[in-house]
């Protein structure tokens, strides 16, 4: 039998440190458990009032249901939660260097070796996902940390869902990352994390996703709808095969993250040391 952990946490079970970050709907501080062995963890508060508002208790609900089941190294850890009677918390794998998007706002971009590596990290973390009929919907800069080693972790499960997905997502935010099929409202299935990935791909080589249109919201979505792809020609032609072969309209015509994870442009990157 799996070992459960009974322990209820109270948020007196821990040492507050220094605020890690100011995300959507609440904190998030790094804190330590008070007795030994001391684990430091990031805690992410959420304000219980905002969660009913924004009418988002069902996707917390499904994030937590769906985290605390996943164990993988590119995948951030949801040890667990409580609540008190104002708030929400979230117990997580503290990511020792922060926010992906961080550093990519002070780089500007990445270079290919460092955005390939990234992206083999991430099909890794997608293809053990959707082994578990697990969708993201959310792959963003944003959504990445970083661990202590430098290693990316994929965060913020509250988009996620159980495959296959069609719930209307609320188009609040950035559409820059939607597929057609989801920006068109149809079915999506987890191929969605595939078009993300390569518009990912595209972001962390060229520093902005590649169907940004500052003039607004429909420029962008009529630039995805048409797939209208426009790679500058400082990308390398292996980056440029894999970002194309992941940027298909047809969902079906998206390259597999297996083959993904067997392209020229990441395994002439691979680290040596595996
Ligand atoms: O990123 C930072 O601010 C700074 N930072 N730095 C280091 C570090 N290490 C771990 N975690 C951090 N941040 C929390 C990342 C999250 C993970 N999972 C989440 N889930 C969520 O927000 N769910 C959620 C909330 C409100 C509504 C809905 Cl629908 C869903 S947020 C860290």
């Amino acid at each position: 039998a799996r070992y459960r952990p009974t322990q209820e946490w109270h948020l007196t079970d821990f040492d507050i440190g220094r605020p890690l970050g100011k995300g959507k709907f609440g904190r998030v501080y790094m804190v330590r458990t008070k007795c030994e062995p001391h684990y430091i963890l990031a805690m992410k508060t959420l304000y219980k009032s905002e969660i009913v508002q924004s009418k988002v208790e069902k996707q917390i609900r499904r994030e937590i249901e769906i985290q605390q089941n996943l164990r993988h190294p590119h995948v951030l850890r949801l040890y667990g939660y409580f609540h008190d009677e104002k708030r929400i918390f979230l117990m997580l794998e503290f990511a020792g260097k922060g926010e992906l998007y961080k550093q990519l706002t002070k780089h500007g971009c990445f270079t290919e070796k460092r955005s390939s590596r990234y992206v083999d990290q991430m099909a890794d973390a997608l293809s053990y996902l959707h082994s578990k009929h697990v969708i993201h919907r959310d792959i963003k800069p944003e959504n990445l940390l970083l661990g202590i080693n430098g290693e990316l972790k994929i965060g913020d499960f509250g988009w996620s869902v159980h495959a296959p997905g069609n719930r209307r997502k609320t188009l609040c935010g950035t559409l820059d990352y939607l597929p057609p099929e989801m920006v068109e409202g149809k079915e999506h299935s987890e191929k969605v994390d595939y078009w993300a990935l390569g518009v990912l791909t595209y972001e962390f080589i060229c520093g902005a996703p590649p169907f940004e249109d500052l003039s607004g919201y429909n420029a962008t979505y009529k630039r995805i709808a048409r797939v209208d792809l426009k790679i500058p020609p400082k990308v390398s032609p292996e980056a440029r095969d894999l970002i194309t072969k992941l940027l298909q309209y047809d969902p079906e015509k998206r390259i597999a993250l297996s083959e993904v994870r067997k392209h020229p442009w990441i395994i002439k990157y691979r680290s040596k040391s595996g």
